[in-house]
């Protein structure tokens, strides 16, 4: 039987859902023997600076994707949200299954809602796109940069270092945490969600077709469909993570897809944000770039990054 080798980051989440999709695929009959190899990636080692500032979402992805060319490993299992708009020539996403709650929570220090939060309060977030959109909300609040896994920033908010942290809900419930340690759910409305945030991909080589042909019974349609109109969106945009960008899609009862994009300062004090509804997913997402761009989105892009250059 053939051993598929599946690439992981060290980091807990990481390997919980490595080995929650090996056993999905067990579970589907797939006539293969898995082996995790761990890689330790650049993101990973660098905890001391703004991701934005060291290259963003590549860093965890791209030694990953060296080790599936040089067939070190075979597979890999990526949260979604991590992974550039565009894969390098070779490799695709195989599968892309079921989606966890693709929300951001609060945890604070006394379990005080975001509205009760009181002026002044220190927000742990390293993401750009969550304090533009809660500094829109909440002008009055601090946010103060926090790296680390999850449970590093539980301990830093405890130590009372910050007043409260966000997170990812996926990340916690792929965890297995309990939903009381959650203060509230935000509201997209509030907060809209990351791209492709609580998707997993699972990234191979496009030549290995008999693990496509396998990967491919995974895919759950409507994560897929709502993922790629997300993805789209931000492939026009050009953002990566050095902007405020946000994009969530849900199908409504019609089974239309409908996109909620968003562009933001980092101050949270311009917020571009169009909501529409199609049927193809890439057409869905190039539609809402446009739009986006044509209320002035790609000149606030672009005056971000040349301030972030002429750092
Ligand atoms: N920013 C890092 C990151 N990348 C993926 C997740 C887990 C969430 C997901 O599955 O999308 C997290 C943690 C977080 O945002 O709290």
């Amino acid at each position: 039987m053939r051993t598929i080798v599946v690439g992981s980051r060290r980091s807990k989440l990481a390997l919980t859902q490595t080995n929650w999709v090996i056993n999905q695929l067990k579970a589907l009959g797939a006539p293969f023997e898995f082996r995790v190899e761990e890689i330790v990636t650049k993101g990973d080692k660098i905890l001391d600076v703004t991701l934005s500032k060291v290259g963003g979402k590549g860093l965890f992805v791209k030694e990953i994707e060296q080790a599936m060319f040089d067939k070190r490993i075979d597979m890999a299992v990526h949260s979604m949200k991590d992974m550039p708009a565009v894969l390098p020539e070779g490799l695709v996403i195989g599968s892309i299954p079921e989606r966890e709650d693709p929300r951001d929570v609060l945890i604070s220090n006394g379990d005080v809602l975001l509205n009760d939060l009181p002026s002044g309060a220190v927000i742990g977030t390293s993401s750009l796109r969550r304090s533009a959109q809660i500094l829109a909300r909440r002008p009055d609040l601090e946010i103060k940069w926090i790296r680390g896994n999850i449970d590093t920033r539980m301990a830093k908010l405890e130590s009372g270092e910050y007043d409260g942290i966000i997170l990812a809900a996926s990340g916690l419930k792929r965890m297995g945490w309990a939903e009381d340690t959650v203060t509230e759910f935000i509201d997209q409305d509030i907060c809209v969600p990351a791209v492709g945030q609580g998707a997993l991909s699972i990234e191979c080589r496009e030549d290995d077709k008999e693990l496509l042909e396998w990967l491919g019974k995974f895919t759950d349609m409507k994560t897929s469909d709502t993922v790629i109109a997300e993805r789209a969106f931000l492939a026009k945009m050009e953002g990566g993570c050095q902007v405020p960008i946000a994009g969530y899609a849900d199908l409504n009862d019609k089974n239309e897809i409908v996109l909620t994009a968003l562009v933001g300062s980092p101050d949270g004090k311009v917020i571009y944000k169009e909501i529409v509804t199609g049927t193809n997913p890439v057409e869905v997402g190039n539609r809402a770039a446009d739009q986006l761009i044509s209320q002035g989105a790609k000149d606030l892009i672009d005056s971000v990054k040349a301030e972030l250059d002429s750092e």
